[in-house]
């Protein structure tokens, strides 16, 4: 259970450097996020944002800094240059910890609903067919999709679709959930019914949260601290009030100005 009066962070990022090719997609970058903690990372494309999401669930290895999840070392194993983690068991350990929901839903497409949510607490911890079919209907209620338990993701529209990816990643109980522009393939129309879940997660849960969004009036709502990115680095962060309505640095009100110009609300 995350304890928000402790003070150690339940992520640290320590000068973490990432690099693909030439090209430094990461640079010297460091944060720390508190257990139960709400964070908007945002910020122009290509900034970083997915890319750091991407090495926190060790899909993505780095190469130079350090990562901890609740204390301990995410990288330790160097090769090749870079770090990467240190075996089977220990990533499957820390992978358990962190929950990912990614903008395409990516569900199991000859599995039906209930079957997509099931199928990681059956096959990688060992939960009994009824205990994680119980599991999985609590939090289809949740998203509100217990209806469709038993509908195969075609007949879904997205953003049903990319509840049911919540239920899922919420499925292994993480205690650290990440959120990849969830809502942007959905059509308008659909892009609320996602976020009143993710509202709920942030009211109800004691989860850390780290989303990456260009819904700036969400972020405005969801977060405790917002994280200005650019060029792989933090430029700006703080609360969302003083993020959004009265940011110190230049490059901060420029990329503001920007969104506000294309008719998004912050
Ligand atoms: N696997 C990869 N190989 C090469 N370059 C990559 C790879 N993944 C990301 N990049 C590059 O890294 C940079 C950062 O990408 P990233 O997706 O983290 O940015 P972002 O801030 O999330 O952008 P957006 O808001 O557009 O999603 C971009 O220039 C991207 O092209």
């Amino acid at each position: 259970m995350p304890d928000p009066t402790s003070s150690a962070p339940c992520i640290s990022v320590e000068g973490v450097t990432k690099r693909f090719g030439p090209l430094t997609v990461l640079n010297d970058l460091s944060f720390t996020v508190k257990p139960g903690e709400k964070l908007a990372l945002i910020g122009p494309s290509g900034s970083g944002k997915t890319t750091i999401l991407r090495i926190l669930m060790t899909l993505e290895e780095i190469n130079g800094g350090h990562i901890r999840i609740e204390g301990e070392q995410l990288f330790h194993m160097p090769r090749n240059g870079g770090l990467v983690a240190a075996d089977e068991r220990h990533l499957h350990k820390m992978r358990a910890k962190i929950g990912m929901v990614f903008q395409l839903f990516n569900l199991f497409p000859h599995k039906c609903v209930l079957d997509n949510v099931t199928l990681a607490p059956m096959l990688t911890a060992g939960v009994d067919r009824k205990s994680a079919e119980t599991r999985a209907m609590e939090l289809l209620e949740l998203v509100g999709m217990a209806g469709k338990a038993k509908a195969m993701p075609a007949q879904l529209s997205g953003g049903q679709k990319q509840r049911v990816a919540i239920a899922r990643a919420l499925a292994l109980q993480p205690r650290i959930m990440l959120f990849d522009e969830v809502t942007s393939a959905l059509d308008p129309e659909l892009v609320e019914e996602v976020l009143n879940v993710m509202r709920r997660l942030a009211a109800e849960t004691d989860m850390t949260m780290l989303l990456v969004t260009h819904e700036m009036s969400f972020a405005h709502d969801f977060a405790d601290r917002v994280l200005f990115f650019d060029q792989g680095r933090i430029v700006e962060e703080g609360p969302p009030d003083a993020i959004f309505r009265n940011p110190r640095e230049e490059r901060t009100q420029i990329f503001l100005k920007k969104i506000i110009a294309a008719g998004h609300r912050v």
